[in-house]
């Protein structure tokens, strides 16, 4: 049985929710799953507007089959070759020999490089700034590279003002049948997901969002089908407001990531000491991780959320504790910047990792200030470091008031 919904009057979501898949990309959790978003315009002429991932290919077909009821598919547009959308272009042009396929050069080169083939004379090649009309809908074709890939494009309806956006305003998820933003308490529901996909698999272009977030700017959306996620209908400033704080790497809350490294639970308890100390202060606005056993998306996702971060750790054979190196060395992967940081380190005989983390915060990663009270202890934490643990705590305070 096909299950869409209807967005507009000529407008369907064929996609499909994966709640099977345990790691999305094989390395990010989704304990909610997500979906695989394919929409379908039933103008004059039929276009279908990207496929969806092999593993649900049967139910996204059915569902293409039920909204075109026996319709020709005219054109099928891809935005994006990633394999979680377009991994059905075989199957959808099995069916439909008569379709013709939409996308730019680049896109066309990786479809044949993942065996997506799409004949010569059934591919229309488009470049930014090409429009195509298909009755009363006239689609513009807007570059949008590594968003998060290469070749990544959006298509905008100039009609309507829907933008099909790729990747982008994605969230893991699945939607339960809920499509719309306005279906769903997407703050308490669902931001979290649309940061952790964002800061994880888009987070190191910001740049080049805000290129498309640009030229987004000039357009009239009235609403955004991303490829993953819901379909933003109204409050299209939220969400444009979000990616513009993560694609520039501004902190959306004042607040504390605090994250330690502890094998024996003496660090742990000292970075609860901190923890204590700031609540008291007034400041409880605190998202604490033991870095050893969060999946390091959920770390990265605060990380983008707060604007201070406090790193805890142990010296690990005169390094950085393994865990934490992973942490770090992924914060600069994902190129965060502009975050005012405390440290806490741990040594018993020869403690060097407070100034290890602050060499590598200082030396690969843009604008990361690291306040100078830092917390030395020797295997654990005793009254003679009350002082410095205070020191910490006002300086983690003072620079949010001066932030
Ligand atoms: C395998 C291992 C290696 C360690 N290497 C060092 C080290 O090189 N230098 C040092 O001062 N302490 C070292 N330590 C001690 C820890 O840094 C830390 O002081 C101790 O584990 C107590 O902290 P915890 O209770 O938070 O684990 C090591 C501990 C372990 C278990």
């Amino acid at each position: 049985m096909e299950c869409v919904r209807k967005l507009t009057n000529d407008l369907y979501w064929v996609g499909a929710d994966d709640r099977r898949l345990a790691l999305f990309e094989n390395i990010h959790p989704i304990p909610r799953g997500v979906s695989y978003n394919s929409y379908l315009l039933l103008d004059e002429k039929t276009v279908l507007f990207d496929t969806a991932d092999w593993s649900v290919c049967k139910q996204f077909l059915e569902n293409v089959e039920g909204v075109l009821k026996g319709r020709k598919l005219d054109y099928l547009i891809i935005n994006h070759v990633e394999p979680d959308h377009a991994a059905s272009i075989e199957e959808v042009l099995l069916r439909h020999p008569e379709t013709t396929v939409i996308s730019n050069e680049q896109a066309f080169t990786l479809m044949d490089q993942f065996g997506y083939r799409v004949e010569g004379e059934k591919q229309i090649v488009v470049k930014e700034g090409d429009t195509q009309k298909f009755g009363k809908h006239t689609i513009a074709f807007v570059a949008a590279p590594m968003v998060h890939w290469p070749e990544a494009m959006v298509s905008f309806d100039l009609t309507t003002g829907t933008l099909f956006s790729a990747d982008a305003f994605g969230s893991f998820g699945a939607l339960g049948g809920r499509i719309f933003n306005d279906e769903v308490d997407f703050d308490r529901d669902w931001l979290d997901d649309a940061r952790r996909y964002y800061t994880n698999i888009v987070g190191k272009y910001g740049p080049f969002v805000m290129d498309l977030l640009g030229k987004a700017s000039q357009l009239d959306i009235k609403m955004i089908c991303p490829l993953h996620g819901p379909v933003w209908r109204n409050n299209i400033k939220y969400i444009v407001d979000k990616y513009i704080h993560w694609a520039t790497y501004e902190p959306e809350e004042k607040g504390v990531l605090l994250v330690y490294a502890s094998m024996y639970g003496n660090t742990e308890s000292t970075a609860s000491v901190l923890a204590a100390k700031l609540a008291e202060k007034g400041m409880t606005n605190i998202a604490m991780y033991d870095v050893s056993k969060t999946d390091i998306s959920y770390l990265i996702s605060d990380a983008f959320k707060y604007s201070h971060l406090v790193l805890a750790s142990v010296t690990y054979n005169l390094g950085i504790y393994p865990k934490m190196l992973n942490f770090l060395e992924d914060m600069k992967a994902l190129n965060l910047q502009k975050r005012i940081v405390g440290i806490i380190e741990n040594g018993s005989w020869a403690c060097t990792v407070g100034g290890l983390m602050t060499e590598f915060l200082e030396n690969n990663m843009k604008a990361m200030t690291v306040l100078q009270d830092g917390v030395t202890i020797n295997s654990r934490m005793t009254g003679g470091q009350e002082r410095s643990m205070n020191d910490l705590v006002d300086g983690i305070l003072n620079s949010m008031k001066e932030a």
